[in-house]
């Protein structure tokens, strides 16, 4: 099935008013891709970004599973829709590991976010002990099996509004990238996943890989069966590192 590709940006804890001029050079860019873009911005940045790059994809890092309550520091699906962002990412490792999210907490966000009418980029990936022990396939279907939205909020989200992003712990930010086999045999993997969840419609769903993604190697990885874009951090910090990469993608 020929899924457009999705390259998204992750800015992780990075971008001031100074780094607007970055987001609208991308969405200007963006406007004759052969791709679709987005970037995932800090909280702080959605609203001015939005402004300064109308009807480009912003998205948020993080949603809370609630509506509204007493969470400090946290942002809801409504919040983000209500500063202009159209999606968000759910359970990436940082924060998986960082805020202690188990894979309920994600599949909670999920829905959440779906619910409320974002679009999801839900992140899963294994540790390099995981990897090196043989187990990276097994482990990270399992994860994604019981991260993934269920249920009426499934049928409504999916596969229009959910990407899987398989991003291998040891490969981020390490300039580590797995063999491109290995890659095929995870993304395939995680097809099958989706289909047994979500019956035809999991053929629709987009896998991003995410890890170290530069100029250098996008095109490679995005040659791979069942590669349908990337997550990336550092490299799409800069428009001239991360346009490049989008390129790769038409
Ligand atoms: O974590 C990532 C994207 O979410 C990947 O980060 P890098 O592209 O910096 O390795």
């Amino acid at each position: 099935m020929a899924r457009r590709k999705l390259v998204a940006g992750n800015w992780k804890m990075h971008g001031l008013a100074a780094d607007l001029g970055e987001i609208s050079a991308v969405s200007i860019a963006a406007e004759t891709a052969g791709a679709d873009v987005a970037l995932c911005l800090p909280a702080t940045l959605i609203e001015r970004a939005v402004r300064a790059a109308p009807g480009f994809a912003i998205g948020g890092q993080d949603v809370h599973q609630s509506d509204k309550g007493a969470h400090t520091g946290c942002v809801s699906a409504a919040m983000l829709i209500d500063a202009g962002a159209s999606l968000t990412i759910v359970g990436h490792s940082e924060r998986r590991e960082a805020q202690g999210e188990s894979d309920a907490d994600v599949k909670a966000k999920a829905e959440s976010a779906l619910l409320a009418g974002l679009s999801v980029i839900l992140c899963v990936g294994e540790s390099d002990a995981v990897r090196e022990a043989g187990d990276a396939v097994s482990t990270v279907s399992s994860q994604l099996d019981s991260s993934l939205p269920r249920g009426d909020v499934a049928s409504a989200g999916v596969p229009d509004r959910l990407a899987v992003a398989y991003e291998p712990i040891w490969a981020i930010g390490t300039g580590k990238v797995p063999s491109i086999a290995d890659i095929g045999e995870m993304h395939a993997a995680l097809r099958e996943r989706l289909k047994a969840a979500y019956g035809e419609a999991g053929e629709g769903v987009r896998i991003l890989y995410g890890g170290s993604v530069k100029a250098t190697n996008a095109a490679e990885i995005f040659g791979v069966d069942d590669v349908d874009g990337a997550l990336v951090g550092g490299a799409s910090l800069k428009t001239s590192d991360f346009l490049p990469i989008v390129e790769a993608a038409r």
